[in-house]
């Protein structure tokens, strides 16, 4: 296990370092990859990009690196934004169907002619390692998860390494999307470790959004807003978990600069411990896709592995 208690020498706020727990959780992945092949099994991952967004085409190939990464083999489909949902729609009917395939990702968002919880329904949800699939969406919330989505999972791991007690604490999340902030409540609210929060979840229409970041022991952002939490919002001693990635102009090589939704030199003197952006939930997000997959052949092939 790397060290994960170092404080930061100037204010002894805790620096959450995403890609140090995202390596553990890599070689943890890399053993099961290991067991599958022993009884045969080569875990796969398909990847689907219908989009020209160059954020999503870092992602999609940040994934596949990771996969290399941990013996997972990968697929990669790009589909023409403006081609007929149809296309994409029988690209996921092929996947479903390869026994080589136990994951399948759909990069989001997918553009607007195309009927995103069509898409979702349309995963077969025994491969469905985001966990968005409606069936997986309400295991989830039953409190009997099969794939845990996996920024909301990363982030509990994440708190988990650093001993964040979420037990009686109250928790602020802000942003209530499908992919981040609805399971993110779910999962800290649930019976159980890393669970047991008392979570206020705010939005756009929340009123006195400062009265709730006020009390909060812990917060994490997810707004898609850069820098919109600023320290002097927070509570002394908070726990701030920046799930923001925003790409901001900025005069550097690539033309931008990643920024989080949370202000972090402010939040940073404010904080008890903090997520930096890049390098905190970014990396985790990646390598619990990774430990998704595993997961995903495990299942689909009957061999045991030890996961939660
Ligand atoms: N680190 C990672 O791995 C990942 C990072 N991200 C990043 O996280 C951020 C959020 O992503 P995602 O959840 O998909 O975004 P969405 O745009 O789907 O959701 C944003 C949420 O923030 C709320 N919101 C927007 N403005 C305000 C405001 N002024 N006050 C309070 N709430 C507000 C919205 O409210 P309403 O519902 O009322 O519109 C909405 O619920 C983005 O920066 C994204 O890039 C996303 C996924 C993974
Ligand atoms: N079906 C689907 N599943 C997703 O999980 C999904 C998605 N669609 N659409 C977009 C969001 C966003 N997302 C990120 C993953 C990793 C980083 C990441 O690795 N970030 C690095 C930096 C990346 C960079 O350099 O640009 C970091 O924060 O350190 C960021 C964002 C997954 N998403």
């Amino acid at each position: 296990m790397t060290e994960t208690s170092g404080e930061d020498a100037a204010d002894g706020t805790r620096i959450i370092d995403g890609e140090a727990v995202a390596a553990d959780v890599r070689d943890d992945v890399t053993a099961h990859v290991e067991a599958l092949e022993a009884a045969g099994v080569t875990p796969g991952l398909a990847t689907v990009l219908m989009s020209d967004d160059p954020a999503s085409e870092t992602y999609v190939s940040m994934k596949q690196r990771d996969c290399e990464e941990v013996g997972i083999e990968s697929v990669h489909l790009e589909i023409d934004a403006d081609a007929p949902a149809e296309e994409l729609y029988d690209t996921i009917d092929d996947l479903n169907e390869r026994e080589d395939v136990h994951g399948i990702l759909v990069q989001l968002p997918v553009p607007d002619h195309v009927d995103k919880r069509r898409v979702l329904r349309r995963i077969a949800p025994e491969k469905d390692v985001d966990g968005f699939h409606p069936e997986n969406v309400g295991r989830l919330v039953a409190g009997d998860a099969r794939f845990k989505p996996c920024t909301p999972h990363g982030v509990q791991k994440l708190l988990a390494a650093y001993d964040v007690e979420t037990e009686g604490a109250d928790a602020v999340v802000v942003g209530r999307s499908d992919i981040v902030g609805k399971p993110m409540a779910n999962l800290l609210i649930q019976k159980g470790p890393v669970g047991n929060a008392t979570t206020t979840v705010c939005h756009s229409r929340t009123e006195d959004l400062e009265g709730k970041l006020a009390t909060a022991d812990i917060v994490i952002a997810a707004v898609g807003v850069p820098e919109f939490i600023d320290g002097s919002a927070l509570k002394e001693g908070a726990t701030v978990i920046d799930v923001g990635i925003n790409r901001v102009d900025a005069d550097t090589e690539k033309g931008y600069e990643l920024v989080g939704d949370v202000a972090y030199e402010s939040a940073k003197a404010a904080a008890g411990a903090i997520t930096p952006v890049p390098g905190g939930v970014g990396p985790m997000t990646r390598a619990m896709l990774l430990y998704n997959t595993v997961k995903a052949a495990g299942l689909q092939s009957d061999v045991s592995l030890d996961l939660d």
